[in-house]
Formats: C-alpha cells, structure tokens, sequence
C-alpha cells in the first residue's frame, strides 16, 4: 500500500538534485539486491544491476546481493565479481531449474528468501528481467510493487516517472517490505573493489513450478558500444526516410564519434532499424553524455526515454520541432546535407 504526490518535473536532472538534498537514511535496514548477469556472458552483470547497488545503498543499512542459477561451479566468474561491488553480504542459490532465471521458478525462491531473510527491502534493475520477476515476488510477498525508481530521498520515500516522463511521482510505501526498481540512467553503477563481501553458497528452496521452458535465445550481436551504456548515442528517426538511407547517414556519424546506434519508433517500424535499438516509454531509457537525434521530431513518448542526456544535439528542417525545447544545441537543416557535412569535420578534427 502506498500514498503518492505528483509533481511536473522541470526536468529529471533538476528534480533528481533536489531530492538528494533532503535525503535521510536508515541504518537498520536490511536491503537485499537482485544481481542480474548478461545473457551474453554469464560472468558478468547487466550494468542496471550496478545502478540498483548504488541505489540500495542509499536506503541506508546493510545491502545483500542475490545471484541465482543453475550450480556453484558454473557461477563462480560471477561470484567472483560480484563479491566485489561493495556488498556487505553476497547470497548465492542454485537449482538445475534456474539455470536461465526465467520469472516463473525464481520469484518463490526471491520471496521466501525475503521474508525468512527478515529484509526491509527487496530492490533490482528495472530491466526486461526485473520486470518480469519482481510484479511476482511482490504478488508471493502480498506488497506493492514500486517500479522505475529516480531517486530515494528516505527509505520509505521514492521518486518515479508517471504518465511518460512528463509528471515525477513522489510514492510513501507502508509496507513493511519495499520492493522497487531501479531507473539505471539516474543512479550512478557501484564500482568494483579491493574489499570482498562474504559469500553464502546454498542449494535454493522454494524453486517455483517450470511453468515456461527454456528453448532458445537469439542475441543480437554488435560490435558497437552497447545503447543502454553507452557515453555517445546517435539516433534516427522516420526523417531519415528510408533504411539504406539510415544505413549511410547515421552509421557514418556513429562511427565518426565511436557511438552506439538509437532510433525512434517510427524508424523501428519502418523497418529502418532493429527493435533493440528503439529508444523511448516503449524502448531504452537511456541518459549517455551526448545524445544526437537525427530526423526525430520529439514526441513525448520519445523524450521519455532519452531526455536526461547530458548534452541533447538535434537536426531537423522544421524549426518548431519538439525536440528543439530539450535540445542544447539545435541545428535547423536538412540532414542528408548536415550529417555527411558533419561527419567530415569530425573526421577531419581527429586528424
Ligand atoms: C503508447 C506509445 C508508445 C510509444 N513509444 C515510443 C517509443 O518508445 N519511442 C519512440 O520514439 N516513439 C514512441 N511512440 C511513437 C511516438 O508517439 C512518435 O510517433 C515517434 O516517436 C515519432 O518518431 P519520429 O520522431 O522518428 O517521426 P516523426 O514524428 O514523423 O518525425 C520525423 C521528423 O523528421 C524531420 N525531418 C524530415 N525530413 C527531414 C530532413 N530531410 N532533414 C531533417 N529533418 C527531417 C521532420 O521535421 C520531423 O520532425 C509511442 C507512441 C505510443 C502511442
């Protein structure tokens, strides 16, 4: 059960800042924090599980790490890297059923490990993973789910987005356990150390039913920066009008600035670009130092997902764009003319 005020935000920079002055935090809670690995490479963890660190340790209190999957031996790159992030505790269960940690037999093995743990707070990335365990550890524990989460400013108190980004949500839960997730691109990732947390290995309990099976996964493969990370990101949208032009356009100038590829959902839909690149409510929230969009009018549904870059760079003909009003440098023109211009200069500047 939660109450909650809305607020507009000036923006998600600003707001974020403000919270953090007032913050309070207590030293008797007991967080416990979902350590996700890459699908990819099951040694290493989805940045948004750094970002969820960060934001557990600002409730205050000792913070636990939770790895969950198939045995001891297959995990141990993994234990071995998160023993490190600061942790004052890393739990470690393992079944034969979670080898791919789907949803459906992990969230009884997280909710019993919650309530027999006595933990005041349950918190994790709000990745594609995140959202699909934590609605189900919240049903199993009988709590409301606080998702999204910008920032923390007591431990009963978080900051979310609502209605797209436009309205910032200030949410007091009563429960007595919170459960959230965690907004990566407004906390920064915990760092790797010298000091290593203890570490507890135990076969799991509670493993929930094999409801879904595992067949196969597909991923993507790219040599480029990941979006959801990177520092640069450039961007098209449905301006760019074609695929082979998005291909000769906005991969040039990624390349040119060693960037990672977005796009807008238009573009996705057009076919111009891959799914996993979308950005916005329905794709990657994203926040990189410099953010390009290319041929990207704005809409809310877009900004949602980007509009806390650091340095927001538009071009778009029209000059009443939307995008222009978050933009920090705009340049009104024709973006078959400005990229290729543009792509000279850099690669000319790096001479
Ligand atoms: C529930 C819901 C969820 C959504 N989720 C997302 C989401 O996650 N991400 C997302 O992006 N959208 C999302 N949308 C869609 C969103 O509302 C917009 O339709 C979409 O963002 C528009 O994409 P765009 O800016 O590429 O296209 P448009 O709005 O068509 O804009 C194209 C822009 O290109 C400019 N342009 C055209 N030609 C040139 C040129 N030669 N040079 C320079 N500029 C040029 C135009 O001036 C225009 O501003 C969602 C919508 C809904 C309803």
């Amino acid at each position: 059960m939660f109450s909650h005020a809305l607020r507009r935000p000036a923006t998600a920079r600003t707001s974020q800042r403000c919270f953090s002055a007032s913050s309070r935090r207590s030293a008797d809670a007991n967080v416990l924090c979902f350590i996700e690995t890459k699908v990819t490479d099951k040694s290493d963890m989805v940045p948004g599980t750094l970002n969820a660190i960060t934001a557990a340790k600002k409730i205050g209190g000792k913070v636990t790490g939770i790895l969950i999957g198939k045995d001891e031996a297959s995990m141990q790159p993994a234990i071995d890297k998160a023993k490190k992030l600061g942790l004052d505790s890393l739990l470690v269960r393992y079944a034969p059923a979670l080898e791919h940690v789907l949803a459906e037999p992990t969230a009884p093995v997280l909710a019993e490990l919650v309530k027999k743990g006595g933990y005041t707070h349950f918190a994790g990335p709000h990745s594609a993973l995140g959202k699909n365990i934590f609605p189900r550890v919240a049903g199993l524990l009988d709590v409301q789910q606080i998702s999204d989460v910008m920032s923390i400013s007591a431990p009963d108190t978080f900051t979310r987005p609502v209605y797209a980004g436009n309205a910032i949500s200030t949410v007091r839960s009563k429960d007595a356990i919170k459960l959230f997730t965690v907004r990566a691109s407004t906390w920064e990732p915990a760092q790797e150390g010298d000091k290593e947390a203890p570490v507890d290995v135990k076969e799991a309990e509670n493993v929930g039913p094999e409801q879904a099976t595992w067949i196969s996964e597909e991923i993507v493969k790219s040599e480029r920066p990941d979006l959801s990370s990177a520092p640069i990101v450039v961007s098209g949208g449905r301006g760019v009008k074609s695929k082979d032009a998005f291909d000769s356009t906005i991969i040039p100038l990624a390349d040119a600035l060693g960037a990672a590829i977005g796009a807008s959902r238009a573009a996705v839909d057009s076919g111009y670009a891959d799914n996993s690149l979308q950005v916005g409510q329905t794709g990657k929230v994203i926040a990189p130092e410099l953010y390009v969009a290319v041929g990207i009018s704005g809409a809310i549904q877009h900004l949602a997902g980007m509009k806390d870059s650091k340095t927001i760079v538009a071009i778009n003909k029209d000059p009443d764009a939307p995008i222009f009003q978050v933009a920090d440098v705009g340049l009104v023109a024709d973006l078959f003319e400005a990229v290729p211009d543009l792509v000279k200069k850099i690669e000319a500047a790096k001479q």
